[in-house]
């Protein structure tokens, strides 16, 4: 099996959990050597695309191709392979507490490896490094800011050299400086990484505008946009708008009478 670029082509995918139904024909492309932003509204299926772009769902419908390769017809092995060469950083960093960071960050490479410990240290503390936290590698998680967990996430996710970089929130939970500093690290991700394709589900239009080549919109179950951040920017679809503007949706709030008793008797407590 030998690919030479790693795009990911989604075609008419279909899929969700048992019976419900969350992507309902999404199409789009996540080209290699590109960040691209996969956004929408709370509920609309991100995190679900992202499972199945993982392979830890499996598409009711469609088909997911990375690299020219129809992933979900893979064999067991090939399947694998592929899977290897992804990176995933979780919302939280998702560090065990007990490792040391630097076990942390090397324990795919113990894993999927039999490299010898001095060598998994070198290319851990070179990842550390990318990250800024190579001085940290004998530290423990809680021992470090929430922001300094999410970049040994990171550190972590990139250990492999991955083809393919999986973020989920990457930002959520960081005050402005720490975000201002994620989206600056996925950038020199780009720069450093130049084939790998950076996936990033987000919620924040800041990350957005700074760091996306490439938009793909979900709204009710299918891609509303796929495409270049300019395009995005310039389109005249009242819901691309709508998000891109962050206007909220009429909420529906029917006036619920409390009744003169109970205003009367939580007005009698409250006197107390
Ligand atoms: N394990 C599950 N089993 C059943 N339904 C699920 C499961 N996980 C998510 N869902 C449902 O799938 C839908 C999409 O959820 P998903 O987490 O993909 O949305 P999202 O766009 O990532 O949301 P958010 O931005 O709020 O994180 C929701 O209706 C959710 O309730």
């Amino acid at each position: 099996m030998s690919t030479t670029t790693w795009d990911i082509e989604i075609q008419d995918l279909w899929g969700g959990y048992n019976d419900t139904k969350v992507l309902k024909g999404i199409n789009g492309e996540l080209p290699a050597g590109k960040i691209s932003i996969i956004l929408g509204g709370s509920g609309c299926g991100k995190s679900t695309l992202l499972r199945h772009i993982l392979g830890l769902n499996r598409p009711m419908q469609g088909s997911i191709q990375i690299g020219g390769y129809d992933f979900f017809a893979l064999d067991t092995k090939q399947f694998r392979k592929i899977r290897r060469r992804m990176g995933v950083l979780f919302q939280d960093g998702a560090l065990l507490g007990s490792l040391t960071l630097g076990q942390n960050v090397g324990l795919p490479l113990s894993e999927h490896t039999k490299l010898p410990q001095a060598t998994i240290r070198k290319i851990v503390l070179h990842k550390l490094g990318l990250v800024g936290l190579a001085d940290y590698i004998d530290y423990y998680p809680n021992e470090l800011s929430g922001g300094m967990r999410k970049r040994a996430g990171l550190a972590r996710a990139i250990v492999m050299d991955p083809q393919i970089l999986l973020c989920d929130e990457p930002t959520s939970g960081l005050d402005p400086i720490n975000a201002a500093e994620m989206d600056q690290l996925l950038l020199s991700m780009k720069e450093h990484f130049p084939s790998m394709s950076i996936i990033v589900v987000s919620h924040d239009l800041e990350s957005l505008h700074k760091i996306a080549d490439n938009v793909l919109v979900i709204n009710q179950g299918q891609a509303a946009y796929c495409g270049n951040l300019e395009g995005l920017q310039s389109s005249k679809d009242p819901y691309l708008r709508q998000l891109l503007r962050r206007q909220p949706n009429s909420i529906k709030q029917p006036s619920i009478d409390l009744g003169a008793d109970i205003k009367a008797e939580l007005a009698n407590w409250l006197e107390k």
